[in-house]
């Protein structure tokens, strides 16, 4: 049997779809998601999307970071299957409903509300989310917010000062997080825009994070350091994050498609 896929990205942030929106698709699991993501021997990719039918929405959108591990959200997934959708979108995702447009500026993305409450995060035991009493080396007082996943953001003069591939891993895996967390470094360059580099669970440094970025903007704007619509300019180029006044956030910004293609079940162990 073999399955097809499409290979798409947002600013670099790059997907495999499994599109079982209207036709069967194999069982999807953390081996067979690890075992695609090998970019030497598998397809590659920082996060498999799977589509399946929905009863609350046009459809689900399933995401398995690369380690395999299935995660809640993916804010520049969203905005790459807003544009394979082609029309609006409303998507059931573990981390809650999500809505895509399209717009002139690229694909616009209602993702939900924040959270700030501990254990919603979640951290281990109670804490100031606001900034927590905590430092790793010269990461220090980070805020936390949940937009539909976990993040942790670092504010310092430069993130790319900052050694993320040693660092990044040691706070993914903080007791601290139960659940792993997303691990942001950003600089305010002016109220409305902002420098920033994101060591993703489950996936390591990515070009951009579309959650990260969310998160990122609305700690900026939590601790009144930015104003309610900033752009971030992530290494693989820039998104536009809007926090509302009725507290959705919205995030505006690309989505490419790479290619298509398909691959054989059976070299990943799945029989027909
Ligand atoms: N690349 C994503 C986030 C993917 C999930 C994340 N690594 C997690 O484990 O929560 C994005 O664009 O938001």
């Amino acid at each position: 049997m073999r399955i097809d896929f499409t290979k798409m990205h947002g600013l670099g942030n790059d997907f495999v779809v499994l599109d079982g929106r209207t036709g069967a698709l194999p069982v999807v699991d953390a081996a067979l998601a690890a075992a695609l993501a090998d970019r030497h021997t598998g397809i590659g990719y920082d996060q498999l999307i799977v589509l399946a039918p929905s009863d609350r929405g046009d459809f689900r959108m399933r995401i398995f970071n690369n380690d395999g591990s299935e995660v809640e959200a993916c804010g520049n997934a969203t905005r790459a299957i807003g544009l394979l959708h082609g029309r609006p979108a409303s998507i059931e995702t573990l981390g809650g409903m999500v809505a895509t447009t399209p717009t002139d500026s690229g694909i616009s993305v209602e993702m939900g509300k924040p959270r700030f409450d501990w254990n919603l995060i979640p951290l281990g035991y109670p804490m100031d989310t606001h900034s927590l009493p905590v430092a790793w080396e010269e990461l220090v007082n980070p805020i936390a917010v949940n937009v539909g996943n976990p993040h942790v953001i670092f504010f310092v003069e430069d993130p790319y000062r900052i050694d993320m591939a040693r660092l990044g891993p040691l706070i993914e895996n903080d007791p601290l997080f139960p659940e792993r967390i997303n691990v942001n470094v950003a600089t305010v360059t002016s109220r409305d825009a902002l420098t920033l580099r994101v060591w993703e669970r489950g996936a390591g440094l990515t070009r951009a994070c579309g959650t990260g970025a969310c998160a990122t903007a609305i700690g900026a704007m939590k601790r009144g350091l930015a104003d309610r619509k900033v752009t971030v300019a992530l290494p693989g180029g820039p998104l536009t994050i809007e926090w509302r006044e009725d507290d959705e956030i919205v995030m505006t910004g690309p989505a490419t498609e790479s290619f298509r293609g398909s691959f054989d079940a059976a070299d990943y162990g799945i029989s027909d």
